[in-house]
């Protein structure tokens, strides 16, 4: 791992000089991305690999409910399930996080207690972005104050596909700044995701540059999707995304994680996307510090099928309680 820090105080001076940098990155070959991701796509794992790989996905899982109908009820239900995604086997690893809309917070915090799942909120005006820099800053606040451990933002898309990058780095160190919690708090600042809704952003170089655009602004994590626009999360996209993340190390010094979320919802897509993190950023990427799958309905299948690969049979539909 390089250990080179690189200042980026002079990248982000101006838009110009944010411009200028993002557009000499590399540009990205579509072709080629299409072709590898689709390559890794279809690469076979052996059974024991497999049997560790759904155990790795369901630890990587952001379990997520993001409807305008969700209820308390449906969030302690979701909880529940995030700590024991089955209750009949003590074996199965509990889920990375649960994401929730920002007034479910203290739901969500209260039902996990130090069980050791984190709270993931989405926020600044989720999934559109289209509100004041104020609200999106009052928006994390609030959800940081009520506990939560990460904050999953969406950038300003409107603003970035007509260049006016420097608006959409300073939302980014705004909302950075708005997940600092007081040391009194007892736990550490919230941990930003920042989501590019890469379904918007038309070609994979501007996939690159929002992603380079968010590292250098402070994310945590670069997200592909609200799961709200289609498409969502792809191999390819996500393919950009590690290849971004990996050269931001070398260059910065610092890791920064990665979520594919939307659309993903079976084991066999998880095991692809495991397969392209260990083949495009390295095994250092391949731990839930630094790599989830936000999904709402993924968990249930990959219970199923490590139901069937230890007894050989599926369980009956109405085994495991609904996602
Ligand atoms: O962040 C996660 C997504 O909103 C979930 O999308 P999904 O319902 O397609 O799994």
């Amino acid at each position: 791992m390089s250990t080179v820090t690189t200042s980026f105080t002079e990248v982000a001076a101006s838009n110009a000089t944010l411009r200028a940098f993002l557009h000499g990155l590399p540009g990205v070959d579509r072709v080629g991305a299409d072709q590898r991701a689709a390559m890794l796509g279809t690469r076979s794992i052996k059974t024991t690999a497999k049997a560790r790989a759904i155990d790795l996905a369901i630890s990587m899982v952001d379990l997520t409910t993001l409807e305008g109908a969700d209820t308390p009820g449906k969030v302690r239900a979701m909880c529940a399930k995030a700590v024991h995604p089955d209750p009949g086997d003590p074996s199965v690893p509990k889920v990375a996080a649960v994401c929730v809309y920002p007034d479910l917070v203290g739901r969500a915090v209260e039902a996990l207690g130090d069980s050791g799942v984190r709270v993931a909120s989405v926020a600044t005006g989720f999934p559109s972005g289209r509100t004041s820099l104020e609200v999106k800053v009052r928006d994390t606040e609030l959800a940081v104050a009520a506990g939560a451990d990460e904050i999953d933002m969406v950038i300003d898309r409107g603003a970035f596909l007509s260049g006016d990058y420097r608006k959409v780095f300073d939302e980014i160190v705004a909302v950075k700044a708005a997940c600092a919690r007081d040391a009194a708090a007892g736990k550490g600042d919230a941990h930003l995701k920042v989501i590019l809704e890469t379904g918007e952003l038309a070609t994979y170089d501007n996939v690159r540059r929002a992603s380079w655009l968010a590292m250098i602004a402070g994310a945590d994590f670069v997200k592909t999707s609200t799961g709200k626009v289609s498409p969502a999360a792809t191999l390819p996209v996500t393919l950009v995304m590690l290849e971004a993340v990996r050269d931001f190390r070398d260059r910065a010094g610092r890791m920064v994680g990665v979520k594919p979320a939307g659309g993903i919802r079976t084991t066999k897509d998880a095991v692809k996307y495991l397969v392209l993190v260990n083949e495009t950023a390295g095994e250092d990427w391949l731990t839930p510090e630094w790599f989830r799958l936000g999904a709402s309905s993924l968990l249930n299948d990959l219970l199923m099928q490590r139901g069937k690969m230890a007894t050989g049979r599926y369980s009956g539909p109405d085994y495991f309680t609904l996602d």
